[in-house]
């Protein structure tokens, strides 16, 4: 008999022995939160191999492989790791770099606040880029007994280089389980209510402490322009969170804007740019602006370096006055109720039986013993 040949399209490393779900285990749901990544230290040393995995990701940069590689080698990994660490170096806490900080941080409480409201699911984060990696956390799910896995990358718009790479790492991760969980994404959450509520009440609480200004500018993360022109939704996403966030908060055209930032590159970018943005709000003389960047939910490298920092120099020395930043959602319980009833829906159908919890069990053990006396 032939042996089984495998397809050259099949991962070398494929079909390893992996953790079996055990009879004796109770089934259980889990939810994989997923953030882009981050540097292990703010030095180059840990920039290297963090922006060598980042922008080796076809998602990132789509530019043909060969001559992308000796770009990337030849010229930005020599240069770049040094100029990011130093940018690093100014947001970097005691505890680390804030985005795995609050990454970590909105997963331990969502555990904690779905458990509370009777929903015993196991919540887990990764990150796209760097550690903890993707694969290891549905590793770990897995062995815990979720056969069923709710992945939600943290970024409200789609984007194909954000979103979906979080789909292709955890498409990557199952391709070589055997028994791999039911798995489910949350594609986008860009005009959930409890997200523009969340978004909402956060500039009315800093209109509320700092008096309201006299222009709301919304920054996204930029992308390639040539990605609108291809299909990807990030645009019009970005523009409808900007639009029901402005609704909601009573602001006609004139009195916010939606700029996109850091342009990665020579090509064009979504415009328009935050930096033109800025500066010509700069100009006007604006007396007080404030800003918000709605598409990260967690504070990181590009909110406080490069807008509350970078961008408040360059609205003051345009001619701007009062520069006021407003804080992501990070792990703040407002967002975290928020984050619970955006996966609600999309844990329908997966009943959380009692039997998913230690306590659960507890609860049916004594309803059992009760049934009996009676
Ligand atoms: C909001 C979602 C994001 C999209 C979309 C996105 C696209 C994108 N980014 C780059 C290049 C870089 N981004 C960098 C940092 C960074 N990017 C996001 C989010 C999105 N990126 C976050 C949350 C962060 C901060 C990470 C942190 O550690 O705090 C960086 C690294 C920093 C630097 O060297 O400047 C790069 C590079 C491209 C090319 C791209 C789309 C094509
Ligand atoms: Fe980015
Ligand atoms: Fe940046």
């Amino acid at each position: 008999m032939q042996p089984f040949r495998q397809p050259s399209s099949f991962p070398a490393m494929a079909y390893q022995t992996e953790p079996a779900f055990r009879h004796d285990q109770p089934r259980r749901v889990g939810i994989l939160l997923i953030n882009l990544g981050t540097p292990e230290a703010p030095t180059a040393a840990a920039l290297r191999p963090y922006l060598k995995q980042f922008l080796s990701d076809p998602r990132v940069v789509e530019i043909p492989r060969a001559i992308w590689w000796l770009i990337l080698n030849g010229i930005i990994l020599n240069t770049r790791p040094k100029k990011s660490a130093a940018k690093y170096a100014t947001v970097w806490t005691r505890d680390g770099s804030p985005l795995a900080i609050y990454t970590r941080q909105q997963a331990k409480l969502l555990q904690g606040y779905l458990g509370d409201q009777g929903q015993p699911v196991m919540v887990e984060w990764a990150m796209r880029y760097g550690q903890p990696n993707v694969a290891d956390k549905l590793m770990a799910l897995k062995a815990a007994g979720c056969d069923r896995v709710l992945v939600m990358p943290l970024y409200p718009q789609y984007a194909a280089s954000s979103s979906g790479s979080a789909m292709d790492a955890v498409a990557d991760a199952i391709k070589s389980l055997r028994n791999p969980p039911e798995i489910r994404f949350i594609k986008h959450f860009h005009d959930a209510p409890a997200y523009i509520e969340t978004l909402a009440q956060r500039v009315e609480r800093h209109w509320a402490n700092q008096g309201r200004g006299d222009h709301l500018l919304m920054s996204f993360h930029g992308v390639p322009r040539f990605s609108l022109d291809k299909g990807d939704p990030y645009h019009c996403e970005c523009h409808k969170t900007g639009r029901l966030l402005a609704e909601r908060l009573g602001l006609q055209p004139g009195q916010y804007s939606v700029g996109f930032q850091s342009r990665f590159g020579k090509a064009e970018w979504l415009k328009p740019y935050t930096s033109d943005l800025l500066h010509a709000l700069g100009k006007k003389q604006t007396a007080r602006l404030d800003v918000i960047c709605p598409g990260f939910v967690a504070d990181c490298l590009e909110t406080l370096e490069e807008i509350a920092m970078e961008g408040k120099a360059d609205f003051l020395a345009a001619g701007g006055k009062d520069y006021r930043y407003i804080p992501a959602l990070n792990a703040e319980p407002d967002w975290i109720r928020a984050l619970a009833q955006i996966v609600a829906p999309h844990l329908s159908g997966w009943t959380l039986t009692p039997e998913d919890s230690a306590s659960g069990r507890a609860r049916l053990a004594r309803a059992e013993v009760l049934g009996a006396k009676q």
